[in-house]
C-alpha cells in the first residue's frame, strides 16, 4: 500500500487533528502518501440538542466507522475523550498519540478564573461533567448550554451571551487560541474527562499492515494513562449521560488515579483516588469506580 486514507470529521479542531497525524504518519513512513476523507458526522450536524439526547459520543465515530468498513478510509482520527468506553465490533485503536494539555480551560474577556466571578454570573457549557463541578464550586453560577465547534463557542462568548465559558486546553492550544485560557483548571480541585488531551487513530481489526503502521505513533505512556481513566469511566457505566471525570499520571512505574462523580443538579460529588502499578491500569480503574460506588455514586449516576 503507497496511499493511506484518513477519515475525520470537519471541525477546525478535527481537521489540525488529523493533519497532525497524516504529518507524523509521512515522517515516520517516507515514501507513504497519506491523504484526508473529511466526513460529516450526526454529532456535528445536531447542534439544537444536547448531545445525551441524540445517542451519545458513538454519534461522532459512526460515518466514519461506515466509510473503514465500505473500503472509502483506511483509519480515522478522533479526540479519545469522544470515543465510547467500548468500541463497536471490528475495530481497534491502533495508536493512542502523546497526551496534550490534559487540563480544562476557564475562557472569559472580563474575569481571571472561576473565584473571579460575579455572583451569579453565566457560565456556558454543555458538558455534564464541566457542569457538576461548577456546581460543586460555585452554587451561584448560572449554568447555561453551549454546544458547536471551538471556534463557534468562542464566537458565542464574545458575543456576550456568556461571562465566561469552560473548554478543554488541548483544544483551544492546537487551534493557536492560547491567549484564550485565562486560568487551567486542573487537578485535584478540577477533573478532566477521561483521556482529554489524548489523539487516537481507529482501524479495522481485520487489517494488520495498517494498524502496524499507524503503531507507530503509539505512545506507550498516553496509553497506560487513558486506559485506567477509561477502565475507570466504564466501571462506572460511563457515557456522556454521566458526569465521569479521571484523570491517570505515571511516575516511573506508579500509576495514580484520580476520579470523580458528580451530579450535575445540584453539584454533590464523591471522589476517590489509588495508586497501583503501571503494568495493571485497568485493575487501577475498576479499583478507583468501586471506590466511587461504595461511596454513593450509583445514586448519582442514577440521579
Ligand atoms: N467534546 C469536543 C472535544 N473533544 C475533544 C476536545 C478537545 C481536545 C482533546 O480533548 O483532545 C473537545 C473540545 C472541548 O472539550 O473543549
Amino acid at each position: 500500500m503507497t496511499t493511506l486514507r484518513i477519515a475525520t470529521r470537519k471541525s477546525p479542531l478535527a481537521l489540525w487533528q488529523t493533519e497532525h497525524v497524516a504529518e507524523r504518519l509521512r515522517v515516520a513512513h517516507p515514501g507513504l502518501t497519506v491523504e484526508l476523507v473529511p466526513l460529516s458526522t450526526r454529532g456535528d450536524e445536531i447542534l439544537d440538542r444536547s448531545l445525551a439526547a441524540i445517542g451519545g459520543k458513538g454519534l461522532f465515530l459512526k460515518e466514519l466507522e461506515l466509510a473503514m468498513q465500505r473500503g472509502e478510509a483506511d483509519c480515522a482520527v478522533h479526540s479519545l475523550k469522544d470515543v465510547p468506553m467500548t468500541l463497536e465490533p471490528g475495530f481497534a485503536l491502533a495508536a493512542i498519540l502523546p497526551r496534550a494539555d490534559h487540563a480544562d480551560a476557564f475562557v472569559s474577556n472580563h474575569f481571571d478564573g472561576l473565584d473571579a466571578l460575579p455572583q451569579d454570573a453565566r457560565v456556558g457549557t454543555s458538558s455534564l461533567r464541566r457542569q457538576a463541578q461548577l456546581r460543586a464550586l460555585r452554587p451561584d453560577l448560572q449554568l447555561r448550554d453551549l454546544r458547536g465547534n471551538v471556534n463557534t463557542r468562542l464566537a458565542k462568548l464574545d458575543g456576550g451571551d456568556y461571562d465566561a465559558i469552560v473548554l478543554a486546553c488541548a483544544g483551544l492550544q492546537r487551534l493557536g487560541f492560547d491567549a484564550r485560557i485565562r486560568a487551567r483548571l486542573d487537578a485535584p480541585g478540577w477533573l478532566p474527562a477521561p483521556a482529554q488531551g489524548a489523539i487516537a487513530i481507529e482501524t479495522r481489526d481485520d487489517d494488520p499492515r495498517i494498524a502496524a503502521l499507524c503503531a507507530a505513533l503509539d505512545d506507550a505512556a498516553t496509553r497506560t494513562c487513558v486506559a485506567a481513566e477509561r477502565a475507570m469511566n466504564r466501571a462506572l457505566d460511563g457515557s456522556c449521560h454521566v458526569p465521569v471525570a479521571g484523570l491517570a499520571t505515571l511516575q516511573g512505574e506508579c500509576l495514580l488515579l484520580q476520579g470523580l462523580v458528580g451530579a450535575t443538579a445540584d453539584g454533590r460529588c464523591v471522589r476517590a483516588q489509588a495508586e497501583g502499578p503501571a503494568q495493571a491500569p485497568e485493575a487501577l480503574g475498576i479499583e478507583v469506580a468501586q471506590a466511587l460506588l461504595a461511596q454513593g455514586a450509583r445514586a448519582l449516576i442514577d440521579g
